[in-house]
């Protein structure tokens, strides 16, 4: 389940929106405040080499946030704009065009690399940056200091390291969170197989990465559960949706995915599959549920399954007249005395 969630990132693309919302703020301030320092620098020193990365970095700003809203390579540009902020501050600090207080800014690496990057590559650069900072600042002061450079390095040292620790437990706590509600938003609680409000994603995520290739959608419902809940009680029930749940599950191989999509309703994707070996799998399903047998108070509770199949492209385009089809069908199999599999063998 959780191997399969983690799969496909882009369908539950939490992580990237929270960025894109990061980086809008973080992309506005950067290129003001650097406007602002550009023009009072140039006023001050006249067109240095400071000026002109500032310059560069608003430029660089102003054409990240034009492109932040589509772009598929977020990463990169945010581990650009990471670089760029360090770079611009240490080479500060290195031209004493700031000193002691330009490390402040160096301050801004832990969060923003964290929250950017990841724990992996955030992590990587926070490092480095502050190995380095911490150095060019030593470095920088001027001769004689003496315990003052001393005093100065391990403060904006600790200080850079308390900031990382608190950006580090945000962002692995965070991290966690967003992967425990992807979980339970895909997951039917009662089963543990995916849910319906899933099924639209993975069916988009297929018509997307497999254009050419056939696969089947396949709708299956137990016959007559309103008696196995009459007859045996809700509990029972339950462990009947359960058990089919299961033999779903094993039955299928590892690349087709199974949905809970109603009470007594299942669906699934059959990837790779034309509309005659999808009817052998949904034969292959019938028979194997009509063989489960649930042992209730020493009462033997069996069942049947009624099948509806539809074959992308042959039978719809799109998710809603695909799954339109493949209704009509497990309709017309209940029609035709249940423990049936319909489809289009034309
Ligand atoms: N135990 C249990 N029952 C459920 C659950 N969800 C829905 N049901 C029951 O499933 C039954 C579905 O009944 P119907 O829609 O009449 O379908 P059926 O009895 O299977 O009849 P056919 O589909 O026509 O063969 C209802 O009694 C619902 O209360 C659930 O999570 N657990």
């Amino acid at each position: 389940m959780t191997k399969r969630l983690a799969t496909l990132p882009t369908l539950w693309d939490e992580k990237s929106r929270f960025r894109r919302a990061l980086l809008r703020v973080l992309l506005w301030v950067v290129m003001v405040v650097s406007l602002a320092l550009g023009l009072l620098n140039l006023r001050a020193h006249g067109l240095d080499s400071i000026v002109v990365i500032e310059a560069i970095i608003v430029a660089y700003s102003g054409l990240f946030l034009w492109r932040l809203p589509k772009t598929p390579y977020l990463h990169w540009w945010s581990t650009s704009l990471v670089i760029f902020i360090s770079v611009t501050v240490l080479h500060s600090l290195v031209t004493k065009a700031m000193l002691n207080d330009g490390f402040y800014w160096l301050l801004l690496v832990p969060t923003t690399s964290l929250l950017l990057l990841g724990l992996l590559w955030g992590g990587v650069i926070t490092g480095v940056v502050g190995v380095a900072g911490v150095a060019v600042l030593v470095w920088a002061q001027p001769p004689g200091g003496g315990n003052a450079t001393v005093a100065v390095g391990i403060n904006a040292g600790l200080t850079y390291v308390f900031i990382w620790a608190l950006s580090h437990a945000y962002e692995a706590r965070r991290h966690q969170m967003v992967a425990r509600l992807q979980t339970v938003a895909a997951q039917d609680p009662l089963t543990g197989l995916y849910n319906r409000l899933y099924l639209e994603d993975v069916f988009a995520q297929l018509c997307q990465s497999q254009p050419q290739h056939a696969f089947t959608l396949v709708l299956l419902d137990i016959d007559h559960f309103k008696q196995i809940n009459d007859n045996h009680g809700h509990e029972v029930g339950d462990q009947v949706l359960r058990l089919l749940s299961q033999m779903l599950r094993s039955a299928t191989r590892e690349q087709d995915w199974v949905f809970r999509v109603g009470g007594e309703e299942f669906c699934l994707l059959l990837p790779g599959c034309n509309t005659q070996s999808a009817m052998d799998v949904a034969q292959k399903l019938r028979r194997a549920a009509a063989d489960l047998t649930l042992m209730a108070e020493g009462q033997p509770v069996s069942f049947t399954v009624s099948i509806g199949l539809a074959q992308w492209l042959k039978d719809g385009e799109d998710f809603d007249s695909l799954y339109r089809q493949a209704d009509l069908r497990l309709y017309q199999a209940k029609e035709q005395g249940r423990n049936t599999v319909v489809a289009d063998q034309a």
